[in-house]
């Protein structure tokens, strides 16, 4: 059987049956089957081109098949996915995706392979357009029902876009389709440590738009990097490294040497604070809940003024080490839906719910409480998420704010990014996005503590 095909499928098999993360478990699938170079690329591409599409493929198959996708065998269904994707979304020759599936079929799926013939060949009838176009409701008339099936977002998440979009339906098509590319790989050059322009050169990469550290990676597996491995660089979305920035830039009147994340883990932003840090005399207290994350945390942080404590952050006043009014800066990288950053993980928007938000946004406002009662006052705190829902944003903020009961003011963030970045909006608080900045669609504000 095709190998990459065969890789794909068991990824994608994986991820529905397991639960599983398609980031975690395809170079797993890869290394097992001993596939490399392009034929790796393909079964990536087939893997995370298959979970993206989900939704329309699954339209698709549900109109070619003549019954509901749900009630097919879930072998047979993950293959045909592969299979429609092949069809409608790569160069793949029709005769080849479909034969290669049905191979696949008769593998995975026991006697299906009439039936997987017969919906290929009426998926192959029309080609991605056509299929929309037949299934999809009217642009004019449903939007976002339009929007959803055409781009392959739940709709939900599709009306959360347009919101924070201010109803703007051109930037909001625009951002769907962001998500649906395969985004660079960024590293973040460690300040004090690595240089970004040498960095590029070291590893074949650019420097990148926006964040003074930030390098794009051409291709190839960062994990590999010597950079990497030293600890002058780490991979991080650029986006994320200017929120981190952004906070480090915020002025400060009087002692500014501690500086608190209040959560940490996997450690990107306390590596890129701890670094800043190291440079201006300071030291980060990094707070992580789970312990698996807390040690991430210290991995990354090796070598810098860094100290790790894996406990709750909402514990503020109640932890020694975590005393009140006692920091000068600090992040609250709060818990999120992540869906700022869906390019990065294929699975994941059809994973996250509606029903996900309650408990996710009195976190959020717990977390940020917390921080506001950790700085003192003059201090600053940064509350970021990588999800641009108005719900874990705008309104976790103003919330937080209020039910604080502290004197609160917004420091307005577009300053403390560079200088003549485009598209931050009317402030104070800023909205980066893919499809605008091409980073993750990464939500700061910055308050200072009266
Ligand atoms: C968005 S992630 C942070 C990403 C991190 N700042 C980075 O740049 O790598 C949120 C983190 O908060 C942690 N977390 C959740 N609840 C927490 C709590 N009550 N106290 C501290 N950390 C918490 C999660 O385990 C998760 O690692």
């Amino acid at each position: 059987m095709d190998r990459p095909r065969y890789a794909a499928y068991e990824a994608v098999a994986a991820v529905h049956r397991d639960d599983a993360y398609a980031n975690l478990v395809l170079p797993a699938i890869l290394r097992e089957e001993g596939l490399t170079g392009r034929d790796a690329a393909f079964a990536t591409e087939l893997t995370y081109g298959t979970l993206r599409h989900l939704g329309t493929l699954d339209a698709i198959l549900t109109s070619a098949a003549g019954r509901d996708v749900q009630r097919i065998d879930p072998p047979v269904r993950d293959a045909l996915r592969i299979g429609a994707y092949q069809l409608l979304h790569t160069r793949v020759p029709a005769h080849a995706a479909v034969s290669s599936t049905v191979d696949l079929v008769r593998a995975v799926g026991q006697g299906a392979t009439g039936f997987a013939n017969a919906v290929l060949r009426e998926v192959a009838g029309r080609d991605a357009d056509e299929w929309v176009s037949r299934l999809a409701p009217l642009m004019e008339t449903d939007p976002i029902g339009h929007l959803a099936l055409a781009y392959s977002h739940p709709q939900w998440i599709v009306r959360a876009f347009s919101e924070a979009l201010g109803g703007d339906l051109g930037e909001t098509t625009r951002l769907l389709i962001e998500d649906n590319v395969r985004p660079p790989v960024h590293l973040c050059a460690r300040p004090g440590l690595a240089d970004p322009v040498e960095l590029a050169d070291e590893v074949g990469g650019a420097p990148g738009a926006f964040s003074p550290y930030a390098v794009y990676l051409g291709g190839g597996a960062p994990g590999d990097l010597a950079a990497v491995a030293d600890g002058r660089a780490h991979v991080q979305d650029e986006g994320s490294q200017l929120v981190a920035d952004a906070l480090a830039t915020a002025s400060v009147d009087g002692a500014d040497g501690r500086w608190l994340d209040l959560c940490a883990g996997p450690g990107g932003k306390s590596g890129l604070l701890g670094a800043l840090a190291a440079q201006r005399g300071a030291r980060l207290t990094a707070v992580e809940v789970a312990e698996h994350r807390a040690r991430l945390v210290t991995q990354a942080t090796q070598g810098l003024p860094v100290t790790v404590l894996n406990t709750d952050g909402r514990l503020v006043g109640a932890e020694p080490k975590l005393p009140e009014e006692h920091f000068d800066r600090v992040l609250v990288d709060a818990p999120c839906t992540g869906l700022g950053s869906l390019r990065r993980r294929p699975e994941s928007r059809w994973r996250r719910q509606p029903s996900d938000l309650p408990a996710l946004t009195r976190l959020q406002r717990e977390l940020l409480v917390a921080g506001l009662r950790a700085v003192r006052p003059g201090g600053v705190v940064a509350y970021v998420t990588c999800s641009p829902h108005t719900v874990e944003t705008h309104v976790t903020v103003t919330e937080a704010a209020r039910r604080s009961g502290m004197s609160v003011d917004f420091v307005d963030a577009r300053p403390l990014l560079p200088a003549g970045m485009p598209g931050l909006g009317d402030g104070p608080t800023v909205q980066l996005w893919p499809h605008r900045h091409g980073t993750d669609a990464m939500f700061i504000a910055v308050l200072r503590r009266g």
